[in-house]
């Protein structure tokens, strides 16, 4: 198959999904670009398959893309896909913050993998969950959220494991290996 087009504009994405991707027996090459592409409003399974959508038009052809959701177990499931405007606004404090009125500070990161086989084609999607809390931030902050989740049974936030270990057991990790299989099926 060709060389697949990862469409995103955040390099520490890209970074791990390379990362991920080239690691094991079957190693996946895939190219990227960066395109800005509006973000609907939606489930996480909606915004996805918008975002893939609308990137198959711009490049008129098949690609990827990855939509990531922080989903706090109090707010049923929210910001979810929101995550990045809040993000931006509260940053790590804000968001333990958030969760003061509440018992659960538990939380689950979403990873939503999109493959759009072109123009006007329905984009298929591959999901990957990690289990977590939400804690104050811990660990150099060089990617997102990454300081303030803390995976189950690890007692350590993301931000703190080396990347070898985020990437065997991340949200994105198990969304990869999902498009992995249906990538070698194709
Ligand atoms: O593993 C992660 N660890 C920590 N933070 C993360 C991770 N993965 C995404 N993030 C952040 C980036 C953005 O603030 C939000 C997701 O928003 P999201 O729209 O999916 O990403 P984005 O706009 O940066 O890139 P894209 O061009 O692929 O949409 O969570
Ligand atoms: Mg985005």
């Amino acid at each position: 198959m060709h060389l697949l087009v990862f469409v995103t504009g955040n390099s520490n994405k890209l970074k791990e999904v390379q990362a991920i991707l080239s690691a094991g027996e079957h190693p996946v090459e895939i190219d990227s670009r960066s395109l800005e592409i509006d973000e609907i409003q939606g489930s996480t399974q909606e915004v996805s398959k918008a975002k893939c959508r609308r990137a198959a038009e711009l490049l008129n052809g098949p690609c990827i893309t990855e939509d990531t959701a922080l989903c706090f177990e109090a707010l049923d499931g929210l910001p979810g896909p929101y995550i990045k405007y809040f993000l931006e606004k509260l940053g790590h404090d804000g968001l333990n913050r958030m969760l003061v009125g509440f018992d659960s500070k538990k939380a689950w990161a979403l990873c939503t993998f999109a493959y759009c086989a072109g123009p006007g084609r329905e984009p298929v999607l591959f999901e990957g969950r990690t289990d977590g809390t939400i804690v104050p931030a811990r660990g150099p902050a060089k990617f997102g959220w990454d300081p303030v989740f803390e995976p189950d049974d690890t007692g350590l936030t993301y931000a703190e494991m080396p990347v070898e270990q985020k990437n065997l057991l991340s949200h994105r990790y198990k969304a990869l290996e999902k498009l992995r299989l249906y990538l070698q099926s194709l």
